[in-house]
């Protein structure tokens, strides 16, 4: 390296703490800046629109240079991140000044103290408000046939830990409905081409890490020293794979949160067979959380969401995400929301005291990690007082759900409350930095010192007043700055005045401006000690009581979740309640059994979006897919009806599928549901196939995403299963489709034996309602009027009689001459007759003619195709060139050969 090319010693600083961080990008602090470098500059001025500027030289090469200020960085960060970038955070360690007093040339120290991670956000401007922010980590254990998985997750925002001992196939499932924002995975894993396939479609939230944080034989020991226990027994039997997973979630917060220790809850088993289980393809056809189109907005979530607090929208989102499979545990929940509704006075008075409420766990977990400001503290008092009306409010006799969040309320530190409500001034700056957070009149001291700086103040402008009269010069001033402190100032021509006679012993000059001259005396400087005393005394105060306020809310930590959660708690039970007061809904008697009896059902976004729109009434439905003969478990009762639906398009088939799964998951949820009456004996696996999606990243066309799913559900649904398909078939030809589907019906009635729903625009399978006992034919019903049709919306027993395939392509806007010749062709092949007959009505079409013609003509065109042409003609030039008289026997064998292999080429 040559002498101009070696970097100064801050760039071979940021060199190494780059080297170490090579895949994130490295904030790097300087003075009141994030500077960033080389790739990482031009990375972040694309991504940010931020300018790209140079510093230096490195290697004899510009070095490029962005840079984002302090303040602004939340901004920064959070498209950085939404952007799936990763951001190490290096701060300077120690004061400028303390680097000088090692040398002239030495250098600030500095470090990484964070790796910001999509998982592992905490601070508000990143986070959304209603949704959870899940790091997730998946683990094998085992190799061989039959390996153990498991998943593990924490909100770091919140302090969340679960964890979950998974089957093969239910990896996908149980992610999908955690719907995780970064996952990591051992990087054995990450890289097994058996595997990887399967993670290819959480796309960038995967992310590999070394195999020993996933290492079973210490996994054990580092959750005990994470959570201080000696050991695990109290909190559940994990096996080996979840140790191991929730190992690697502590192992990975070391990581990336370095010094800070987040502040977890102990992990928490979520045990297989309690969560009715929703495969991800079901999830994206119901629209849960997100619209086909991936939107929030127009989800189930969002059209049932009327909780008034983040944390009750998160609730509610987790809950919707896991729908139980426990009867009491259903009905626990629904006796909360049943109570709402029968006490509206107490539920707006409740969601009034919630309404605009701060995050307090998300506050509680920035002062576990030493990221709080003062907000965060006045979130605690806002939230500690909101609970403890909240608990006032609430009667002594309440349902068993209710009565443990009244508990938690009334445990909740009261002296806490008004210590911080004494301490905390109202609004409270975003940052400790400057003070100003501690009410006045909290602690005597701070008053004192508070006076004293306000007093100097007055001071100063009463010694200004009395340098203006000692020495007549009325333009003279007290001003101050960072470099002089406090000086005294007067232009050019006064100035001689302060330098002269006895002038000259008080003022002494500091400075020469261009219009002006700058002074300082003692008096001033002593007062200016005495007010930088002063301000530095109240700003330390100020400190000290917010480390002694958020230490005591710390202490108080336990009490304070507890109380969180029971108000999320209250705010998902009475917004429920809202819910089924504002839309008619009720509740649903959710039994054992293996019933499915919906009376009068609707679908709850559908019915919205008709209200918000062209303002049509949703037409309610009725649904019995119920055993035969009741809800027994033996012969025909043990298993579930099956419903083939057939109707025209736009009829309202994909509506009415999709709403009897939602009321089964709002049923299983706890919450009411949108239908008259509802009897749902406990869904444990839904399956949802409607409408039609390609996975061209996966390489796989509609059809075989298709048959993907349908086999899956064919292999898996129990008796317990609710199934909703859609059209099976339709994705290839005719008769292919047509069978599959009239096989798949037979295997649900015959093998899975669960309840299911099936639409079909096969006319020909309704035949099977004859065969099988338990299936029934429904229809949409239409009106015709005039040739136009009339979708009724309606469902009732039987068969549609036709498609009317065409009337609403009509209404689409296809071409008329299209829609005329359509009808056209479709009355020809409504005449019937055998297919040979069908086939020579077509022919006799005009346009089908037209296309016959050039196809009978076809092979007589290939035949005199120009090759052709040329063989024949070589053949006969041949023969005719022969002279049989001038041929000897040998040479006429010979010929004949040559001949014969002529032809061969024709
Ligand atoms: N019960 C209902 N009451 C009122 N309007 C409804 C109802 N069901 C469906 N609709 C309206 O009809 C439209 C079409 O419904 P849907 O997509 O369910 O039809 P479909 O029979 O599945 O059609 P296709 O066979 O073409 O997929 C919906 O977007 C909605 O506006």
């Amino acid at each position: 390296m040559t002498s101009d090319a070696a970097p100064t010693p801050m760039m071979a600083q940021y060199i190494e703490i780059k080297a170490a961080n090579p895949d994130c990008l490295l904030f790097y602090r300087m003075g009141d800046f994030y500077e960033l470098f080389f790739e990482d500059a031009a990375e972040a001025s694309r991504a940010l629109g931020i300018t790209l500027t140079k510093r230096g030289k490195h290697l004899g090469e510009d070095i490029p240079m962005a840079g984002v200020p302090i303040h602004a960085a939340d901004d920064y960060l959070q498209k950085l991140i939404a952007l799936g970038h990763r951001v190490a955070v290096c701060e300077q360690l120690e004061d400028p000044a303390e680097a000088k007093k090692r040398g002239a040339k030495s250098v600030v120290k500095r470090d990484v103290v964070r790796l910001i991670t999509p998982g592992t956000i905490t601070e508000e401007a990143l986070l959304e408000p209603g949704r959870a922010n899940y790091l997730m980590t998946l683990t094998r254990i085992g190799g061989g046939e039959a390996p153990d998985y498991a998943l593990a997750w924490a909100d770091l925002s919140t302090g969340i830990f679960r964890t979950s001992a998974v089957g093969a196939d239910g990896i996908e499932a149980e992610i999908a409905a955690v719907e995780p924002s970064e996952i990591v995975v051992a990087d054995t894993l990450f890289h097994d081409p058996a595997f990887a396939p399967r993670l290819k479609r959480f796309g960038r939230a995967v992310r590999p890490e070394p195999q020993a944080f996933f290492d079973g034989a210490t996994a054990e020991a580092r959750i005990c020293r994470f959570f201080d226990v000696a050991t695990l027994e109290g909190l559940g039997r994990f096996s080996r794979a979840e140790l191991s997973a929730a190992a690697a979630l502590i192992a990975y917060l070391g990581k990336t949160q370095l010094a800070a220790k987040p502040m977890l809850e102990r992990p928490v088993q979520v045990s297989a067979g309690t969560i009715m289980e929703i495969d991800p393809a079901t999830r994206f056809s119901l629209e849960l959380t997100r619209t086909l189109s991936g939107k929030r907005q127009g989800s189930l979530l969002s059209t049932i969401d009327r909780t008034v607090t983040g944390a009750g929208a998160r609730l509610l989102a987790a809950r919707l995400a896991a729908p139980l499979t426990d009867v009491a545990a259903i009905s626990a929940r629904q006796d909360a929301v049943a109570f709402f509704v029968d006490e509206p006075e107490l539920r707006r008075g409740l969601r009034k005291a919630l309404a605009g409420l701060p995050d307090c766990e998300r506050a509680l977990s920035r002062l576990a990690l030493g990221r709080a400001g003062p907000r965060d503290l006045s979130a605690v008092r806002d939230c500690l007082a909101a609970a403890l009306a909240v608990g006032e409010m609430l009667p002594e006799d309440l349902p068993a759900e209710m009565a443990a969040c009244r508990l938690a309320i009334l445990a909740l530190p009261r002296d806490l409350a008004q210590t911080l409500a004494s301490h905390l001034a109202d609004p409270a700056p975003a940052l400790k930095r400057d003070g100003g957070f501690v009410r006045e009149g909290a602690i005597a001291a701070l008053d004192e010192a508070r006076a004293l700086g306000e007093n100097s103040r007055r001071v100063i402008a009463e010694l200004e007043a009395r340098y203006v009269a000692e020495t007549g010069i009325r333009g003279l001033r007290i001003k101050y700055n960072n470099v002089l402190g406090y000086f005294v100032e007067t232009n050019e021509a006064n100035a001689k005045v302060l330098m002269a006679g006895e002038n000259a012993a008080t003022f002494s000059h500091r400075q020469t401006m261009a219009n002006a001259m700058r002074f300082s005396t003692e008096e001033l400087s002593g007062l200016e000690s005495r007010i930088a005393g002063a301000v530095s005394e109240a700003l330390a105060i100020e400190l000290a009581c917010f480390d002694d306020l958020g230490a005591a809310i710390l202490d108080a930590s336990e009490a304070l979740r507890a109380g969180a959660e029971a108000l999320a708690v209250l705010d998902v039970s009475s917004g429920l309640a809202e819910m089924a007061v504002e839309a008619g809904w009720t509740r649903p008697l959710v039994d054992d059994s293996l019933a499915f009896v919906i009376e009068g059902g609707r679908h709850p976004v559908v019915e919205a979006a008709l209200k918000a729109g062209s303002g049509e009434p949703f037409v309610a439905n009725d649904c019995d897919l119920s055993p035969r003969n009741g809800g027994g478990s033996k012969g025909d009762g043990g298993k579930g009806s099956i419903w083939l639906l057939t109707g025209p398009n736009m009829g309202g088939k994909s509506t009415f599928l999709r709403q009897n799964a939602i009321i089964a998951v709002l049923a299983q949820i706890g919450a009411f549901v949108p239908a008259a009456k509802a009897r749902i004996g406990v869904v444990d696996r839904l399956f949802s196939r409607v409408g039609a999606s390609d996975d061209l990243a996966e390489g796989r066309s509609t059809f075989m995403v298709e048959m993907v799913e349908t086999a899956a559900i064919l292999n898996q649904a129990g008796e317990r299963a609710l199934v909703i398909l859609d059209e099976i078939g339709r994705g290839t030809a005719t008769y292919d489709g047509l069978s599959l589907a009239f096989a798949t019906v037979e295997h649900l009635h015959e093998a899975n034996r669960c309840r299911a729903l099936f639409a079909t625009h096969f006319h020909e399978m309704t035949a099977l309602a004859k065969k099988l006992s338990r299936i029934s034919n429904a229809t949409m019903r239409v009106k015709e009027y005039k040739g136009e049709v009339i979708f009724l919306h309606e469902v009732t027993a039987g068969v549609a009689d036709r498609s009317y395939g065409i009337q609403v392509a009509k209404l689409a806007g296809l071409p008329a001459s299209v829609v005329a010749r359509a009808r056209h062709v479709l009355a020809e092949l409504e005449r019937g007759g055998s297919q040979a007959r069908r086939t020579a009505f077509i022919d006799d079409l005009p346009l089908f003619s037209a296309a016959l013609n050039r196809q009978e003509k076809e092979p007589e065109a290939a035949a005199a195709s120009a090759a052709e042409k040329d063989a024949s003609a070589k053949l006969v030039e041949a023969i005719a060139a022969l002279d049989p008289d001038a041929l000897s026997p040998k040479a006429a064998l010979e010929e004949l050969y040559r001949l014969k292999t002529l032809a061969k080429t024709q």
